[in-house]
């Protein structure tokens, strides 16, 4: 019978198993994903903290996808494709920052019960958040060798990103297709002509709206993350060896973008 009570439905009709291929829990592979929480003590919200940790890595995979084709669209001139791009990741990182608050319902105390267990895994040691970082700017090759413990392919993956155009060399390359010039020299003039002349460049202005906000909101995150970490370890140094906040606090200071941010004192 069908779920309204009518005539049964013929199995290939039946929504969601076409031809009886698919289900929902086939199709999302969830016995293989749910069968990845595997803590590591007794302690009650290690299961809170293991889900949090795999939830931002699955965004992360994401927000790579979507920065990488958000490049190219740039690199091709397609700009209200990259447009569109970073809407979508701009409403992912929000996601990102408000998800802190799930994790602040855990107590420190609640969190010593299993932090010693951890050492020395950190989140230092995020493949995917130092991708992010190099795909939009911030290459910093040291951090290559706080990877040790990870696996060849992960190594040639983030060794690729030093190598690759950034988000900023694909904005470079639209302002050069517009006939505006990007050497050292010439760019924070042209980024000024993009600004004072909307009625030509609004799209090129926007666009480099949309790095600024990307930029500005991988800041916040950094800035939740090490209130986060103040909270449940005040001044203890981190499991991945560093002073722990102060270390993170070093790194809000971080941009991606630094000329976008400059440009606001030239107007
Ligand atoms: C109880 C919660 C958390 C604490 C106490 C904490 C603590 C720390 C500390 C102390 C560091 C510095 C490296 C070290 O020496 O360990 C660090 C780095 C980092 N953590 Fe967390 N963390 C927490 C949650 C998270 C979450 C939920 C994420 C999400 C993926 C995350 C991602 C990172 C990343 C990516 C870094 C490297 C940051 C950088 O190098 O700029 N952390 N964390
Ligand atoms: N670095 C944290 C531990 C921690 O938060 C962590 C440990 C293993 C895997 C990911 C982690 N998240 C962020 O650093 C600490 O020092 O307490």
């Amino acid at each position: 019978m069908g779920i309204d009570g009518d005539a049964p439905v013929p199995p290939h009709r039946r929504f969601g198993e076409e031809g009886g291929r698919l289900s929902y829990g086939g199709y999302l592979r969830l016995p293989a994903l749910l069968a990845q929480q595997q803590p590591e003590s007794e302690a009650p919200d290690e299961l809170l903290f293991i889900t949090i940790h795999q939830v931002y890595e699955l965004w992360f995979k994401l927000l790579l996808h979507e920065l990488e084709s958000a490049r190219e669209a740039m690199f091709e001139g397609e700009l209200w494709q990259a447009r569109h791009l970073f809407r979508r990741v701009h409403a992912v990182e929000k996601v990102l920052i408000e998800q802190v608050d799930v994790l602040e319902t855990m107590t420190p105390q609640d969190f010593l019960e299993f932090r010693a267990k951890l050492e020395p895994a950190s989140g230092f040691q995020s493949v995917q958040f130092r991708e992010l970082e190099f795909l939009s700017g911030l290459k910093d090759e040291r951090y290559l060798s706080s990877f040790r413990h990870a696996s060849d392919t992960e190594l040639a993956r983030l060794r690729r990103r030093l190598e690759e155009p950034t988000l900023w060399d694909a904005y470079l390359t639209a302002l050069s297709q517009r006939g505006l010039p990007v050497s050292d020299d010439e760019i924070m003039d042209s980024l000024l002509a993009v600004a004072r002349d909307r009625r030509s460049y609004d799209d090129l202005w926007q666009l480099a709206e949309d790095l600024l906000t990307h930029d500005e909101k991988a800041a916040h995150w950094r800035m939740r993350h090490v209130q986060m970490v103040e909270r449940q370890i005040g001044t203890k140094s981190g499991t991945g060896g560093s002073t722990g906040a102060p270390y993170l606090r070093g790194r809000t200071r971080m941009h991606y973008f630094p000329l976008l941010w400059e440009l606001r004192a030239w107007l």
